[in-house]
């Protein structure tokens, strides 16, 4: 159960810390900021000083821990960014301290297949939703054995859980699996700042040893573009996935009767779409990143997946070499990771975009058809369509950007989505995206 909520309202609170940060600004002759985790933005905006005040002062007014027992929960985590700002808020779930970068994610629930996805390793996952929690969690939506992402950031943990599937609080889940989250932190300020400066790298801790400049160090100091984050996420060796999704969520009413078999490269690969794939008659065997393409080419499969999978596709060059050695060879089908490294295969570039795409509610254009589908995405990279060759066609494009949502390159037999058609969580819309990937591996056995 979560700690009550503290004495006064979080916004009042807030809002009169902006207040004497706004008078002592205006009563001094410059902008300079006194406190040293906002000094390095001091050549920044005169808007930005401000922010960067109200969230320093926001950690005065909060930790102001005199040893007086109180049967309320007081700030005891810091989210510092490496543009010098500083959040305080309350922990839950690990202790500890903890790098990532901070991405938002605007779905409304969907907070567990979130945690396990995979794809968020190395990441502190916002969720722009207030309310987070209050479903609990169960065994049956976990998209993966594990979670990997850095930490949960919410504005208002919920303090009672109420559905008839949840089986533990969430809360208890993210202690069990050491993984820190905070809440009661403006995470529509953060949100705005990420918006408008891009994704920032952050530090969360619950340590009171170490000062602001410690942490703002660490956050300057990691890196995230140009690893290679798949290799800690992928599984170590390969095997067989059976599992279908259950017959009481089951959408799609007319089972294929032909069987596929499918090899599933697992970049970070989540559970829902290898239910979706034996769903539409698929026997899937999962390989490992590093499997060479040769031993999958020797198993004579009707198709290829390449998952989803965390960080830099441009940072995995023996994954592009994989796909540059199956492609055109049998029908393949990219997800996300998978779209980006289909792109770098084909000669293409992928670039880092400003915030992302995360969430379960982007319009997606299907460019053949002109229909719409409100889609999951998770990302952070794109490919760049331009840089594509000859032949290969932008199938898809997300309505919020035009980015880059799909191709397709018949005479390489491949198709790939930039985003999630598995869904978990998030709309089904783009289920038909498997049903396509049947078609292609019919139409090559004949
Ligand atoms: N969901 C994914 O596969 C993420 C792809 C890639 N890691 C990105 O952030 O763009």
């Amino acid at each position: 159960m979560a700690a009550p909520p503290a004495t006064a309202p979080a916004t009042a609170r807030c809002l009169s810390v902006a207040k004497s940060c706004w008078a002592a600004e205006r009563s001094s002759s410059s902008f300079v900021l006194s406190a040293p985790a906002t000094g390095l933005r001091q050549s920044g905006s005169r808007v930005l000083s401000i922010r960067a005040k109200v969230a320093t002062g926001l950690q005065r007014a909060c930790i102001a821990d005199d040893g007086a027992e109180r049967p309320w929960k007081l700030s005891d985590a810091r989210l510092v960014l490496e543009d010098g700002s500083v959040w305080t808020a309350k922990s839950f779930g690990a202790s500890g301290t903890q790098v990532g970068e901070v991405v938002f994610n605007t779905s409304l629930t969907g907070y567990q297949e979130i945690l396990t996805d995979p794809s968020y390793a190395g990441q502190f996952v916002l969720m722009t939703n207030p309310h987070i929690g209050n479903t609990g969690v169960n065994p049956d939506d976990e998209e993966s054995n594990q979670c990997f992402l850095g930490g949960l950031i919410i504005r208002n943990l919920s303090i009672c859980t109420s559905n008839w599937r949840c089986k533990e609080t969430l809360e208890k889940y993210l202690i069990k699996r050491n993984i820190m989250g905070i809440y009661d932190v403006d995470t529509r300020a953060i949100t705005r700042r990420l918006r408008e400066d891009g994704s920032l790298i952050g530090v969360l801790s619950t340590d009171q040893s170490l000062t602001d400049n410690e942490l703002l160090e660490m956050a300057q100091k990691w890196k995230i573009v140009g690893v290679d984050l798949i290799s800690g996420v992928t599984c170590d060796a390969p095997y067989e996935w059976s599992d279908k999704t259950d017959s009481e969520w089951e959408f799609k009413r007319d089972p294929s009767s032909e069987t596929f078999h499918v090899v599933a490269y697992d970049f970070g690969i989540k559970h829902n779409i290898l239910r979706r794939l034996t769903s539409y008659g698929c026997k899937i065997t999962v390989v490992p990143a590093n499997w060479p393409a040769s031993e999958v080419l020797n198993l004579k499969p009707d198709g290829v997946l390449f998952s989803n999978g965390p960080g830099d596709p441009a940072a995995v060059p023996y994954a592009v070499k994989t796909v540059q050695e199956i492609i055109g060879k049998v029908p393949v089908f990219g997800i996300c990771m998978g779209h980006q490294l289909i792109g770098q295969a084909l000669g293409g570039k992928t670039f880092k975009m400003k915030f992302g795409h995360h969430g379960g509610n982007h319009p997606v254009c299907d460019l053949r058809s002109g229909r719409v589908d409100i889609s999951a995405q998770n990302h952070n990279y794109a490919v760049d369509p331009e840089s594509l060759p000859e032949g290969a066609k932008v199938t898809h494009v997300n309505l919020n950007d035009n980015s880059c949502a799909g191709l397709q390159y018949s005479k390489m037999k491949l198709m790939s989505l930039q985003y999630h058609p598995e869904s978990s969580p998030g709309p089904h819309d783009s289920d038909t995206a498997f049903g396509e990937f049947i078609e292609l591996m019919k139409s090559n056995r004949l």
